[in-house]
């Protein structure tokens, strides 16, 4: 068969009704022809224009097959009805798989079939749409899938075999297939034994903690392939090259959440299909000299590292866990004492009190930020960082939390820092000062609804490129207290510091950093963000009025 030319254009027809169907290399569009007489014009019959006008831009197409009339079509199992009319005595048809956008950010498969006078025209409109299918080059074909069968309520497993293995074989990705058999197994197989050659990108299915794993192991092996110490912490990192799916099957899903908009399996696997891109920034985090770990959502001591610590401990709850732990860690009201130093980041990236969110195609992630000035300028990125001025705060604090992103989830849809961009080379460090149990309350409610939680005077949030953090028992500029502490027990000194505060009932305590679910062994830590380190198989979230009214007609 010749090689069809676009527009491509014939009337088919779809639920007897004859339409006008269109593809060009953006869209395919079907809009209804009315054959009823004219009545301007007496006898003659002719097209009038019908209200019913469909628009699928061609990207968004999952696959097209012709389909089999009068028994069940391969992959849904349907039987189609025997046409009845005229335009359907035939028996020629083929069917279109389509994204559609339907609420809070969900996307959903849907299908169209059109019918046609003879086969050979079907079989035109088949490969005409295959052809602009393949020339989407940046579609994954083939993928490697790691499934956390424990992750939140154990579903992963089923998630993945019933809602997403069925999209990726229509769409024909081919993949390989990994249930973890322990914690650490996919970290561990993609730094050291994967054959990273053979894919166009790595799926997790599970939660923000799974995410972590694939991060960990595709960063390390791309540092190592590179011959980056990761022990230093002033060398830059290497940007790896493979993008990640994540298919919620977490208790948090925040990642996923914050870059799609929702925590649902079935749109996930969508953005995948379409291939999809969405760099993020990764904080790295070290103590001294030594790598410990990376971070992308939440970096939290204090409030969010005793529920992490708690949480841990009833791992058998499911999500729940997070909940009684939250309450339990709220009521025991504990505060931490430290020095934060942080490197603020220039202006232009906007402030963590703006109301300007990270959406698709956000403007503040495509500035040129000053990691990215370094090979222009030819100067290191701590070069431009040391002409910085660093900022000390040293305070007592019920909560210290760095967001490399929104970290907006099903808890709190906005986040802890609504503001915080995915890629613009920053993290928003929020510092939560010492309060009474009812304003930080009000503080965490405002998680939930729209009032801004960062409108109170023990609040103080910053968008900074680097910080460190010393908590006040490892301070060396608090020998005085370190050496009351060494002679008397700790236990007398930290009474003596309640009894220096006698109108808060909050105790002093050590914590520990929640470092994207993790628990860090050390509590002094120096973190850098590194901007667009990784890739995932995302958009970040769409502007509402782009599902509302998809493709108006005039913007076509
Ligand atoms: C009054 C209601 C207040 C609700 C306030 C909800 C704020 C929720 C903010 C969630 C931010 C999540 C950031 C993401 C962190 C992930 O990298 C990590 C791994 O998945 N998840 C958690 O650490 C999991 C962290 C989960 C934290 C849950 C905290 C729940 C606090 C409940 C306090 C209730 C006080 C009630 C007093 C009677
Ligand atoms: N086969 C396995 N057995 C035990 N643990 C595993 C296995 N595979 C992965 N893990 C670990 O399970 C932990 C939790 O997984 P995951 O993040 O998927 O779910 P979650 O903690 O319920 O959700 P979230 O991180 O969103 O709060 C991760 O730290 C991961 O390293
Ligand atoms: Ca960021």
């Amino acid at each position: 068969m010749e090689k069809p030319l676009l527009p491509l254009s014939s009337q088919l027809s779809l639920q007897n009704r004859v339409y006008e169907v269109t593809l060009n290399s953006a869209f395919l569009s079907w809009k209804e022809v009315e054959t009823r007489p004219k009545r301007t014009s007496g006898n003659i019959y002719g097209p009038l224009k019908a209200a019913g006008s469909h628009y699928v831009p061609v990207c968004e197409i999952i696959s097209v097959q012709e389909t089999e009339e009068d028994c069940p079509s391969t992959d849904t199992g349907k039987w189609h009805k025997v046409p009845q009319s005229v335009a359907e005595s035939n028996q020629h048809a083929f069917t279109v798989c389509y994204v559609e956008r339907t609420q809070k950010h969900r996307w959903r498969c849907s299908d169209v079939t059109l019918h046609c006078t003879d086969r050979t025209l079907c079989l035109q409109w088949v490969q005409a749409i295959r052809e602009q299918l393949s020339l989407l080059t940046i579609r994954p074909k083939r993928l490697l899938v790691y499934i956390n069968p424990y992750g939140g309520k154990h579903h992963g497993k089923r998630i993945y075999e019933q809602k997403v293995a069925p999209i990726f074989s229509r769409a024909s990705i081919s993949t390989d297939v990994i249930v973890t058999e322990w914690a650490n197994h996919a970290r561990d197989h993609l730094k050291t034994e994967a054959d990273l050659k053979k894919y166009d990108g790595v799926v997790c299915v599970g939660g923000d903690g799974m995410f972590s794993e694939i991060i960990h192991g595709l960063i390390s092996r791309t540092q190592c392939d590179s011959g980056v110490d990761q022990d230093c912490s002033d060398e830059p990192l290497i940007p790896c090259s493979l993008r990640i799916g994540i298919i919620p099957a977490g208790s948090t899903d925040c990642i996923c959440y914050a870059t799609v908009g929702s925590n649902d399996p079935v749109t996930s696997a969508l953005h995948i299909v379409v291939g999809d891109s969405q760099p993020m920034d990764v904080c790295s985090i070290h103590h001294n000299n030594t790598f410990l770990r990376y971070s992308v959502s939440l970096l939290g001591y204090g409030f969010y590292g005793d529920v992490l610590t708690d949480s841990e401990r009833k791992r058998w709850m499911g999500p729940a866990r997070y909940d009684i732990s939250g309450v339990k860690t709220f009521l025991s009201h504990r505060y931490y004492e430290g020095t934060i130093s942080f490197l603020p980041a220039d202006e232009n990236v906007g402030t963590p009190r703006d109301k300007l969110q990270c959406r698709s195609g956000c403007n503040i992630c495509r500035l040129p930020s000053a990691d990215k000035q370094v090979s222009k300028d030819e100067e290191s990125v701590s070069d431009i960082e040391t002409k910085g001025v660093w900022k000390v705060i040293r305070g007592k604090f019920l909560a210290i939390n760095a967001a490399c992103m929104s970290c907006a989830c099903p808890r709190s849809p906005k986040g802890l820092s609504p503001s915080a961009h995915l890629a613009d080379g920053t993290a928003d460090l929020i510092l939560v000062r010492k309060c009474s149990r009812f304003d930080f309350l009000r503080h965490l409610l405002r998680h939930t609804n729209k009032d801004d939680q960062f409108d109170h005077p023990f609040v103080e949030v910053y968008r900074v490129r680097q910080f460190r953090f010393t908590p006040r028992y490892e301070d060396t500029d608090s020998e005085l207290d370190l050496r009351e502490a060494e002679g008397t027990g700790h236990k007398r000194f930290f009474s003596q510091i309640c009894r220096e505060h006698p109108a808060c009932s909050c105790s002093l305590a050590h914590s520990s950093w929640n470092c994207d679910g993790e628990i860090l062994p050390h509590a002094a830590i120096q973190v850098r963000v590194h901007c667009q380190l990784i890739k995932l198989f995302a958009r970040g979230i769409e502007e509402q009025s782009v599902f509302e009214e998809p493709y108006a007609l005039s913007a076509i």
